[in-house]
């Protein structure tokens, strides 16, 4: 209950700290909405008594109240709506950087490893917009609850038995949530239909999937399966749809003889003198508003029921976050330079929910100010070991030292900041390029000669160079005036990115070079060969995982993994004189661009 309480609190303080004032007004215009109906109700029976009794002082005053009552309807219905869409409109800005501040902020990828959590982030992500709903659901449930009350008052006020109208109310409320549940359980169970559905139809329509489509003539098909999935998809809800109806039209009987039975009582009470004739103009107002009432609670408890739930996944993984935060138990600040190196002791890794051990006690030294190249095939390890000297994740088994300090005593953000890299899988920032290659280093985001230098050392000068409006072009196709970069120029730019610090103990490069051609790689890898020995008095490592040997073998040291142990280690001259594999694939590549 505390959990519940909490989650309500966490979610509804998005819509108040995203727009207070628009917030307070949304939930005062629902409730001024909620009592124009009954008002409205009560002053037609007024105006019917006073004329009946020719009393036209009363019979204008009512007539004032019906008049001021719909003024209010009319206007608070605008602002109302404003409100909505302006609560709505932040609050899901508000959540949106919430989410990524959170799951950004989680320093370990281990967490990407267990499907649990993949679920749990999948559903967030999806149904994120609940988290900017609970204002307004509960802003509706406010305003159902101020309808139903004074409404179910005013009918008291008449006769007490009429208060049955609104018990009435419970039953139909619970019916029409019956009926909601089986669209929802319905929606459930088409859940991974749909989402077929909808893969079908982007891969159909999209650019992306173009080529393929084409060559192997795969739309048909595709229209084929899609017609089979809608079909399943359809027939499911059109029969969950069904039901409801027939659900519905239960309730519609309960409801139309609770309000003959209504209507009935208050007219025998007219004839039997204990009513008068504008009761029975109220009572019949009164019993229509109740219907509303009870049709939109419905649907404003139905939304926050789902909004809780919603806020206690969020509430789930703010927990989670704060857990996977929490600092080392004796930090200590990395070095400003490396003078020994970094350690590998030993280290055991199996990735969660995985019983293969990917890496076996690999103990392995990376002496500072050195270029080290890891080379083995596929599988071999090489990703995992510099994802762990990243911190991504940590050993299950030994431990990695940094100039004899143990790696997990670092604050995980500041031993980033000493890092840098580039990757197989980058990232295409669709920014400025400047902006694309400054956000390693943001303090020089707008210094041209730092940026300048790291795309230098990239090798991607020409790249910005041939753009229209150089470091300040938009990259990306989708946006006015934007650039679209091929693969190897974007590769180029993520490398520019992770060469602009100036100052990483340690510089990891994973395949960052796969899309371009070997001539390319090699030119590339021998500049931050010759950066790397220049910064030598820093003691940078820097660590280089290829495919292709010619680049690998003007590394200081080469260590060749397989099957997640180091089979061999030396120089390129030292592996060379002792073959082993690295020996036979090397005379291998070779050979073949002979
Ligand atoms: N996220 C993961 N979850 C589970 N197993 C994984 C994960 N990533 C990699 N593995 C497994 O760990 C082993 C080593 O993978 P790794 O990516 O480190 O190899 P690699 O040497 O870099 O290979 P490649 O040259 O193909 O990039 C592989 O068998 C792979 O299937």
């Amino acid at each position: 209950m505390r959990d519940t309480w909490k989650a309500f609190l966490t979610t509804i303080s998005f819509g108040f700290r995203a727009a207070r004032w628009h917030a307070v007004f949304q939930i005062l215009t629902e409730i001024a909405l909620a009592l124009t109906g009954p008002l409205i109700a009560y002053s037609a029976g007024n105006l019917v008594d006073a004329a009946a009794d020719s009393d036209l002082e009363r019979a204008l005053t009512a007539g004032f109240g019906i008049a001021a009552a719909t003024g209010l309807l009319i206007v608070a219905q605008y602002y109302n709506a404003h409100c909505v869409f302006a609560v709505l409109e932040r609050t899901q800005a508000l959540s949106d950087r919430t989410l990524m501040r959170l799951l950004g902020g989680i320093g370990s990828l281990a967490p990407h490893e267990h499907p649990k959590y993949l679920d749990q982030i999948q559903l967030l992500r999806e149904e994120r917009e609940s988290l900017a709903e609970m204002t307004n659901a509960t802003a509706g449930l406010v305003s159902a609850v101020v309808g139903f009350g004074t409404t179910a008052l005013l009918l008291a006020d008449v006769h007490p038995a009429l208060i049955s109208l609104a018990l009435l109310a419970f039953i139909s409320l619970w019916i029409t949530s019956r009926a909601n549940d089986l669209a929802v359980d319905a929606q459930e169970d088409t859940g991974e239909p749909e989402r077929l559905r909808r893969h079908l139809f982007d891969i159909g329509t999209t650019a992306g999937a173009g080529k393929e489509l084409r060559i192997f003539g795969l739309t048909r098909e595709l229209v084929r399966r899609h017609h089979q999935v809608s079909d399943e998809v359809l027939d499911t809800r059109n029969r969950a749809a069904w039901r409801g109806a027939a659900l519905k039209s239960v309730d519609a009987v309960i409801n139309a003889a609770g309000f003959f039975g209504a209507i009935a009582l208050v007219v025998w009470l007219a004839v039997e003198g204990r009513a008068t004739p504008g009761d029975v103009v109220m009572v019949v107002g009164l019993t229509i508003e109740m219907a509303a009432v009870v049709a939109t609670s419905v649907g404003y408890s139905g939304d926050f029921l789902w909004c809780l739930k919603q806020a206690k996944r969020y509430l789930w993984l703010e927990r989670f976050a704060a857990e996977a935060a929490q600092e080392p138990d004796e930090p200590v600040a990395p070095p400003a330079t490396l003078t020994h190196g970094i350690d590998l002791v030993d280290v055991t890794y199996r990735y969660p929910g995985s019983e293969r051990t990917v890496l076996d006690g690999v103990s392995l030294h990376l002496p500072a100010g050195a270029v080290v190249a890891l080379v083995g095939e596929n599988g071999a390890g090489k990703s995992t070991l510099v994802k762990l000297l990243c911190d991504f994740y940590e050993p299950d088994d030994g431990r990695i030292q940094v100039d004899g300090v143990d790696l997990r005593r670092f604050p995980v953000p500041d031993w980033r900041s000493r890092l840098t890299g580039a990757f197989q899988d980058f990232v295409e920032l669709r920014l400025p390029a400047r902006e694309a290659i400054g956000v390693a280093d943001t303090s020089r985001i707008d210094d041209d000669v730092a940026l300048r230098g790291a795309l230098r050392r990239a090798g991607a000068v020409s790249v910005v160079d041939g753009l229209p409006h150089g470091l300040d072009t938009r990259l990306g196709r989708e946006w006015d005036g934007g650039v679209e970069l091929s693969g190897g120029q974007w590769q180029k730019l993520a490398l520019a990115r992770g060469l602009l610090r100036t100052d990483p103990l340690l510089a990891v490069f994973d395949e960052p070079t796969a899309a371009l051609d070997p001539q390319t790689e090699h030119a590339l890898f021998e500049r931050f060969a010759a950066a790397a020995r220049e910064g030598k008095s820093r003691g940078t490592v820097t660590l280089l995982v290829s495919h292709r040997f010619s680049t690998v073998r003007m590394a200081d040291l080469i260590v060749v993994l397989d099957g997640g142990r180091i089979r061999e280690m030396g120089s390129h001259e030292h592996l060379m004189a002792h073959p082993d594999l690295y020996a036979e694939l090397y005379d291998l590549q070779s050979s073949a661009y002979r």
